[in-house]
């Protein structure tokens, strides 16, 4: 087809790039110089290939869609496509094709035209409208955006400048102000809105424009009055082109509620400072430290010397207030609560630089927060009052008013302690019951006053001779128990060691008293029981203890006794004895023996009335052996008129005959019968009922009786004494014998006792004693009878010293009546 040259050259030469290609593969047959300028493909590079190959078509099937076209329509126009040469750069083009036959082939001829710059402009255009369109549609979006940001955050901005005239206030400035949108210009004066006190604050604002905040206050058209919150500034420092900006915030309702919160502090401040105690916040931060954050004033009446500033500045100060003992329980507590989020309540003391000892009580709630803190709210009081009273009401229940010593109740409490810690254990404690001698008769006769000094000092002594824990305490009256706890698990031990303390209290009670400066000496008895756990009951431990003390009683007084079971079994004959005696009394077991008593010359003058009883199985008893518990249980009474009675019977007997007419009988009266309020009239009663001559009933009373209400005694000596009855003192010199008393008794005589006669010869003491007891009667004009005389020494001893009776067995035991020397009184008796 390109057979001749001048079509060759002229193919090759016609500018426009022209290629030649089989329709039926789209080879190229022949391309034109322009061609190859435009595809950057040479001639020799293209043939063979066909445009599907050079990469002129996207696809086969888009080169088959365009041929369709060319055969349909006859030719093909300005199709565009592009190419991507050699050089990798990409060209775009219009390609216009038309077919023809040669040969019987069917050949395209096409046309590329460069369409790269125009396509490019355009498409640079389409996306420069793009992107304009995209960037305005965001700003619009970012527009909204920051208006619906301006209105839930309630800001807003205004610009002014550079021009003079340009004033613009954003949506949001225009509705928290309440200003109709596009209203402000310029010229008008927005500023007439602002509150007129906070006008000058914001003028200065506005020329400084120094980007500080600035509150102030607004009134928008509907009345309504803001707060806002504001900055301005300028935007550029060029002078001429200045813009000036600013943000408001309606900060009302922040302002509102800070008012409100405000107003709430200071109503908790006005509560709390008026609260007696102190209300705190605390919080304990993840690393463990504490640090305030409240605490109402005054905090100097719970923390003297501290102020609520001081203690938030640093919550460890008022340590050193704490009492040192209380410190670590009251960190524990703390600690505790905040650990384990249970309510703070914890009682703990201060100890103040003066000394004085205050105690607290705080109290709280620990709640978590978040980031490991904990935060407590509560308050602490002062409690001391309460504790001082609580203190009170326990001393006085628990203590004895007078020595200060636990009382019954508290011993009680410690014994029963004691014994359950017993029963679980081996160990063996001891209980002594100390009990004073002849305490009664002291109180009695000094005044309750000196005998509550005794006590006190007993008390001090009994504490200064045990061990700090041990147990001192008052039973009450003059009965003191102190309890050795745990002393050991040997009984021998444990005996020996209650042995040695109560020596010591022996000893250190023994020592005179100095009371109302006076010296007096007073005599513990003491009884030991040990406990262990073979003992019951607390009941029993004291008995046991009691008993041992009336043991020590017994054997004389001022010692110590321990308890052993046997006691018991004395007990059990004590209460044999009551009950028998009382059957005695109706039976008629009791029987009355005579004791002569005697002149100088041993002749019997008269006799001393000793009761005996005659009992069925146990024989003849001694008084000793029933008097005493007849005096305990008030049989005495009974016991005392019978023996009244049968004397007063033998004396009228006596006085029927001239030889014993003129006998006297002396009748012991015991303490209890004398201060019996009838007892006068008993004796009276008697008197009549026997017809006795009284002047022959001599009644013998003892010392003990004298150191009771004197008053009422002599009052009833007196009264018997007129009827002509006579008073005898017997075993004078072993109480409290007071010459003072002496003198104003109705006395007619006084017995010297048997304790002093037994070693008159050989004791200078007791001889002395014998010797003052006559002088003295001498001197009262008192008849003086020496009992107990049992040899002639004794007698001729104290005959020589004035003595004129004698009652003893020298002269004659005491016997039945009928055994009484009765046939020759006249006769000395020795
Ligand atoms: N060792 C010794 N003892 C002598 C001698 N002479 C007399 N006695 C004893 O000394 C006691 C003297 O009686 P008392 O001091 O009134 O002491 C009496 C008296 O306090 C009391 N008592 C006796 N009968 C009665 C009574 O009817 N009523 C009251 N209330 N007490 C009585 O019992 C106490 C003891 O009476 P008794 O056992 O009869 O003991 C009597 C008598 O037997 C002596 O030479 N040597």
């Amino acid at each position: 087809m390109f057979d001749s040259p001048d079509r060759h050259l002229f193919f090759d030469h016609i500018p426009v790039a022209a290629s030649l290609s089989r329709e039926s593969d789209g080879v190229y047959v022949a391309v034109n110089a322009e061609w190859s300028r435009m595809t950057g493909l040479s001639q020799r590079e293209v043939v063979g290939l066909s445009s599907v190959d050079i990469g002129l078509w996207p696809s086969h099937t888009r080169r088959l869609q365009a041929l369709a076209v060319l055969h349909e329509t006859g030719e093909l126009r300005g199709l565009p496509l592009s190419l991507v040469r050699p050089d990798q750069t990409q060209i775009r083009f219009e390609l216009s094709m038309s077919r023809f036959e040669w040969n019987d082939e069917s050949y395209l001829l096409s046309y590329l035209k460069d369409v790269t710059g125009e396509r490019t402009a355009q498409i640079a255009l389409l996306a420069s409208e793009q992107l304009l369109k995209a960037t305005n549609e965001r700003l619009n979006q970012q527009l909204r955006l920051f208006e619906a940001m301006e209105s839930l955050a309630s800001v807003g901005y205004w610009t002014s400048g550079p021009e003079p005239d340009h004033l613009v206030l954003s949506k949001g400035l225009y509705q928290l102000t309440g200003l109709e949108p596009g209203s402000v210009q310029p010229s008008s004066d927005g500023r007439s809105w602002i509150l007129s006190e906070d006008k000058p604050a914001f003028l200065a604002a506005r020329e400084a424009l120094d980007g500080e905040t600035l509150y102030y206050r607004w009134q928008r058209p509907d009345g309504r009055v803001l707060t806002l919150r504001g900055r301005m500034q300028r935007l550029s420092d060029n002078a001429p082109s200045e813009i000036h900006f600013g943000v408001v915030q309606d900060i009302s309702r922040e302002r509102e509620t800070e008012l409100a919160l405000q107003d709430r502090l200071s109503f908790i401040e006005k509560i709390t400072s008026r609260l007696p105690g102190v209300v705190f916040q605390i919080r304990r931060n993840a690393d463990g430290v504490l640090e305030f954050l409240f605490i109402s004033e005054p905090a100097s009446q719970i923390y003297p010397g501290f102020t609520a500033q001081a203690i938030l500045q640093d919550a460890y100060c008022t340590l050193n207030l704490h009492h040192p003992d209380d410190v670590q329980a009251f960190k524990l507590s703390v600690r505790q609560a905040l650990q384990s989020l249970q309510p703070w309540q914890h009682e703990y003391r201060l100890l103040l630089p003066n000394g004085q000892v205050r105690w607290l009580l705080g109290q709280g709630v620990p709640e978590q927060e978040a980031e490991g803190a904990v935060v407590m709210s509560g308050f602490v009081t002062d409690i001391t009052e309460r504790k001082l009273a609580e203190e009170k009401i326990e001393q006085l229940a628990f203590y004895d008013a007078l020595t200060g010593l636990p009382n019954r109740r508290l011993l009680l409490d410690r014994l029963q302690l004691a014994l359950l810690s017993a029963a679980r254990s081996e160990s063996i404690s001891a209980v002594l019951f100390i009990d004073l001698d002849n305490f009664k008769d002291l109180n009695d006769t000094l005044g309750h006053d000196v005998g509550d000094m005794l006590l006190r000092q007993v008390a001090q002594r009994l504490q200064g001779s045990v061990r700090e824990a041990d147990t001192v305490a008052r039973l009450g009256g003059d009965e003191f128990v102190v309890v050795l706890e745990e002393l050991g698990t040997d009984v021998q031990l444990v005996t020996a060691l209650a042995e040695k303390v109560g020596h010591k209290i022996l000893l250190n009670l023994n020592h005179a008293y100095e009371l109302n400066k006076q010296e007096l000496l007073s005599t513990p008895s003491i009884g030991v029981a040990l406990l262990s756990k073979q003992v019951k009951s607390v009941d029993e431990l004291l008995k046991q203890a009691d008993l041992a003390m009336y043991e020590s009683k017994s054997a004389g007084r001022n010692t110590m006794r321990f308890f052993d079971p046997t006691m018991q079994a004395l007990v059990a004959q004590r209460t044999a004895i009551d009950r028998e005696l009382r059957l005695a009394l109706k039976r008629s077991e009791l029987v009355l023996f005579y004791q002569p008593v005697v002149d100088e010359q041993a002749q019997m003058v008269g006799v001393e009335a000793l009761v005996r009883w005659q009992h069925p199985r146990r024989g003849l008893l001694s008084p000793m052996e029933f008097i005493d518990q007849a005096e305990q249980s008030g049989l005495i009474l009974p016991l005392g008129q019978w023996v009244l009675r049968k004397a007063c019977e033998q004396l009228v007997q006596w006085a029927a005959q001239p030889a014993t007419a003129q006998l006297t009988m002396a009748v012991n009266v015991s303490a209890r019968q004398f201060r019996h309020p009838e007892f006068v009239e008993q004796v009276l009663e008697v008197m009549r009922a026997t017809g006795v001559a009284a002047h022959l009933l001599k009644l013998e009373i003892t010392e003990s009786l004298l150191v009771t209400d004197m008053l009422e005694v002599i009052e009833k000596m007196q009264a018997l004494r007129t009827m002509q009855v006579t008073f005898s003192l017997d075993d004078f010199g072993t109480g409290y014998s007071s010459l003072s008393y002496l003198k104003r008794l109705p006395l007619d005589q006084l017995k010297i006792d048997q304790s002093f006669v037994r070693d008159v010869l050989t004791d200078s003491h007791d001889a002395a004693i014998a010797q003052t007891v006559i002088t003295l009667g001498q001197s009262l004009n008192l008849s003086v009878v020496a009992e107990g005389v049992e040899t002639h020494g004794q007698w001729q001893f104290l005959a020589q010293r004035g003595c004129k009776l004698f009652q003893g067995y020298l002269f004659g035991k005491p016997v039945p009546v009928a055994q009484l020397p009765l046939s020759c009184l006249s006769w000395p008796l020795v």
